[in-house]
């Protein structure tokens, strides 16, 4: 079984705004008093593990022992089957310390046109961590297969969005309705696991 949310602060161990605002419009329907880890002056730890899940796990912990209130991380990036899985777990990496993400698709694309590969699939991946300050965790993942086009479309959303068009759809989620992502990305589909194992009653 696994331990329940139960009320109170929580911290969103996030430091990217797009995220944040995403986890906050996910968390909304269930009362719960989330405050970000930027707001609460908490550090941007190194990310040094090797996984999509040790490094959710490791923000988690840190923000939850840092402001002694359960904390839920977001690990997540995207995975271009051409590359072999890159950027993958390097998503953010790649947009360079101006965090750029204009920069961070255009290397995208760079390294397609140069593999000569034409296989355009992807998927996102996100991993979540809710941790307690006395060390306890529970991780949840979520996927969302889609191919990419160039040039990217739609202000929407962040990061990767404007080149990724999940399937089964024909836009691209930085063209896509938020509520329209939240039903079906790979950071919502994590979401629900958590929610059925922690949130709801
Ligand atoms: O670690 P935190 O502080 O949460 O913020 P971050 O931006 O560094 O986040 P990650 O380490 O998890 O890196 C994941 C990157 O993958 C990209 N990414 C993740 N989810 C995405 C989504 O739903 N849409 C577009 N890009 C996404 C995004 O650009 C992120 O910067
Ligand atoms: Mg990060």
């Amino acid at each position: 079984m696994a331990r329940r949310f139960e009320g109170g602060r929580l911290v969103v161990a996030s430091h990217n705004a797009g995220k944040v605002r995403e986890i906050n419009e996910l968390l909304a329907p269930f009362g719960v008093e989330a405050v970000s880890a930027g707001a609460l002056g908490l550090p941007e730890p190194e990310e040094t593990e090797d996984t999509f899940v040790g490094n959710a796990v490791l923000k988690a912990k840190a923000a939850a022992t840092a402001a002694n209130l359960p904390a839920l991380s977001d690990d997540s990036g995207l995975a271009v089957v051409a590359l072999k899985g890159a950027p993958g777990i390097y998503s953010a990496r790649w947009a360079g310390p101006g965090k750029d993400f204009k920069v961070a698709m255009e290397r995208v694309h760079r390294e397609m046109a140069a593999g000569g590969n034409s296989d355009r699939r992807a998927h996102f991946v996100c991993a979540l961590c809710l941790a307690w300050p006395d060390g306890h965790t529970e991780v949840f993942e979520g996927k969302v297969n889609g191919e990419l086009v160039w040039p990217p479309r739609g202000s929407r959303g962040f990061g990767y969005d404007p080149m990724f068009v999940p399937g089964g759809y024909d836009v691209t989620f930085g063209e896509m309705e938020p509520e329209k992502k939240h039903a079906m990305s790979h950071r919502a589909r994590a979401f629900a696991q958590l929610v059925e194992a922690c949130f709801e009653r």
